[in-house]
């Protein structure tokens, strides 16, 4: 597949107000800048660095590294390392922001200073034949000019591109027993009117300790009320030990049950209850998570790629319930 980066995206999960792609690239954007004037983009680099002039200046944001590109930003992207690839969030309506941390109180999960804005670069040259192609209302629509877009010499302001590098969060979970709704491990909210409730959520599962006593530790089996897309950025992820590669990428739509695979699911059952901590290392995936169900595109529907095998790694699944097996007393029965 050849393609030149933010003239066709591959376009994986679609709904009214926010959409997810995937996208590959194997050349630099010479002499034409893409502009989105329908919405904020969040981009999830997995492969492959990619350095993003924007009209506030450069970003140079390799894979473990997220960028934000609010809307109505001229930008153009090279690729400093060859064939690249990875995910992409949009957001309609709406930007993104730290989430309320709550009880949590004043420092945790990403912290605004590790958020960071280009200074400002800027090409000051007669560029004939320079095309803006322009997303609006989602078409795209192209523009020629003699000029390159790249022309900002100084600037001040709070609404600009910035990225964030993933390593700097610093996560938040349980530390005696219970798995925590995901949602604590929030980077970036983009919020709904309804306090609590995200049109979409970016969170991340990062290296951590795990140290629950007397609890599943992997995630539980749930369905849920959101929709769940996930990504892997590198390494393997914990509920998962097969066919979640890197690059790769799963829904979980509305109600639809998931957990662990039954790989994972056996490991931690023959475990036992009485492991001691143990740490998740060399791991970054996340979750787009939204209120809103996605709806898939035909394109991807119809992708080669697509895993129809899928309800495979569940298959096997059998009930460790034993009825006289002891279980420590920790609810209240009223007995
Ligand atoms: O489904 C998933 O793998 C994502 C997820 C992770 C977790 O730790 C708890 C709930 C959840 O949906
Ligand atoms: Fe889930």
């Amino acid at each position: 597949m050849k393609f030149c980066f933010g003239i066709i995206h591959t376009n994986y999960v679609e709904c009214n107000i926010y959409i997810i792609y995937r996208y590959t690239a194997n050349k630099s954007m010479d002499k034409c800048a893409f502009c989105n004037a329908d919405g904020d983009f969040l981009i999830v680099p997995q492969q492959g660095r990619l350095v993003i002039t924007t009209e506030c200046g450069r970003l140079k944001v390799s894979p473990g590294e997220i960028a934000i590109l609010p809307q109505g930003f001229r930008f153009t992207v090279s690729l400093p390392d060859g064939p690249s690839r990875g995910y992409v969030g949009e957001i309609f309506g709406t930007h993104f922001r730290l989430p309320d941390l709550g009880p949590i109180g004043a420092n945790g999960l990403a912290s605004s200073r590790d958020f960071l804005v280009p200074t400002a670069w800027y090409e000051d040259k007669f560029n004939p034949g320079y095309t803006i192609v322009q997303k609006f209302g989602g078409e795209l629509f192209v523009a020629v000019q003699d000029f390159s877009p790249f022309n900002v010499v100084a600037w001040h302001g709070n609404y600009v591109p910035y990225k964030y590098d993933l390593n700097k969060f610093c996560p938040y979970n349980t530390v005696l027993f219970d798995h925590s709704d995901p949602s604590i491990n929030t980077v970036l909210t983009a919020p709904t009117d309804k306090p609590g409730v995200a049109l979409l959520d970016f969170v991340i599962f990062p290296p951590r300790w795990l140290v629950a006593e007397h609890t599943f530790r992997p995630p539980y089996y749930h369905r849920n009320c959101m929709s769940e897309f996930m990504g892997l950025v590198y390494g393997g992820y914990e509920a998962k030990v097969d066919g979640f590669l890197p690059g790769g990428a799963s829904l979980h739509n509305c109600m639809t049950p998931h957990g662990p695979d039954t790989k994972s699911y056996e490991a931690t059952i023959a475990r036992g209850n009485d492991v001691g901590p143990s740490k998740i290392t060399e791991t970054m995936a996340f979750m787009f998570e939204s209120c809103l169900i996605p709806r898939i595109t035909p394109w991807a529907l119809q992708s080669p790629f697509l895993d129809h095998d899928y309800y495979q790694c569940w298959i096997g699944l059998r009930s460790h319930f034993n009825q006289k097996s002891e279980v420590p007393n920790l609810q209240n029965n009223g007995e």
